[in-house]
């Protein structure tokens, strides 16, 4: 096993005031978190981080044996796997869903003047057909349904092969069915040991997939649970995260939580 990510005492203030504070935190390259907790604890801000797209205030963060703020961010982003809804608004309404996608081997959003190989293209197509996509691939970005943009902006996020995928909120906003392909489609790809390591934030117990083996609970920018998910994952420190009773169940791979 090697290590991923390594957030060492770190801490994160904007006009004084603590959104993360004295983050311990280690993932493997065989792990798959997922990061719960509530409205602002800082979860956003800690994939941020993870992504070597923000500096700590203070302590250190090593993303894939890279220290930030002492290596090159130009060749450690390509290693990195990165979807939410924010990059998802930088990609411009008419770009082909193919070109969403092939773009990334670039790491730009919008297709422009780079050339692109044989190869790009003919991943960029696998990379579709795993998340069942295949059909849109000419489609314009703007044009597809939450749900489809959703698993388009998961395929960009790893046609680079990264060796860290980030997920921030990959299934928020989706309807029933659009959020059940999903998390079916994430389990399957979690469960696979060619994945990359994976860290997931989500608002939802429900949305965890199949085959995560981590949480990591946050609550007012500090961690307030880490470890193997079935340690993690219970009422007693989800309440703990939550401030309210919460029941936890749990059935065959997934979770459900409610108020107690
Ligand atoms: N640039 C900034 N300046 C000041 N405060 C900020 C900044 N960025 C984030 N914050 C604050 O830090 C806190 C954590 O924000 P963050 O988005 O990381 O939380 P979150 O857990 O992802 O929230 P949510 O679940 O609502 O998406 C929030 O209170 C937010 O208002």
């Amino acid at each position: 096993m090697a290590s991923v990510l390594e957030f060492d005492d770190v801490s994160l203030s904007r006009d004084g005031a603590a959104i993360l504070d004295g983050i311990r935190w280690n993932v493997e390259d065989t792990d798959r978190w997922v990061v719960l907790g509530p409205n602002g604890a800082g979860k956003t801000t800690l994939l941020q981080l993870a992504a070597a797209n923000l500096h700590p205030t203070s302590g250190r963060v090593t993303v894939l044996e890279e220290e930030i703020g002492h290596s090159d961010l130009a060749s450690l982003r390509p290693r990195i796997g990165f979807a939410s809804t924010a990059m998802a608004r930088r990609v411009p309404a008419d770009e082909r869903v193919l070109d969403v996608v092939m773009t990334a081997a670039h790491s730009v959003t919008g297709r422009w003047n780079e050339e692109y190989e044989d190869v790009d293209e003919r991943r960029a197509r696998r990379v579709l057909r795993e998340w069942h996509l295949e059909r849109f691939a000419d489609r314009r970005f703007g044009s597809l349904s939450d749900g489809e943009q959703k698993r388009v902006q998961i395929a960009r996020s790893i046609m680079t092969d990264p060796e860290l995928l980030l997920l921030d909120e990959p299934a928020a906003s989706l309807d029933l069915g659009a959020r059940e392909e999903l998390v079916l489609l994430l389990g399957s790809y979690a469960s696979s040991p060619d994945s990359p390591a994976m860290v997931m934030v989500t608002h939802h117990v429900e949305e965890i997939p199949a085959g995560f083996t981590h949480a990591l609970l946050l609550a007012e920018g500090r961690v307030s649970a880490a470890g193997p998910i079935d340690e993690v994952i219970t009422a007693e420190r989800l309440t703990e995260a939550f401030g309210i009773p919460l029941q936890v169940s749990r059935d065959g791979d997934r979770f459900a939580a409610r108020g107690a």
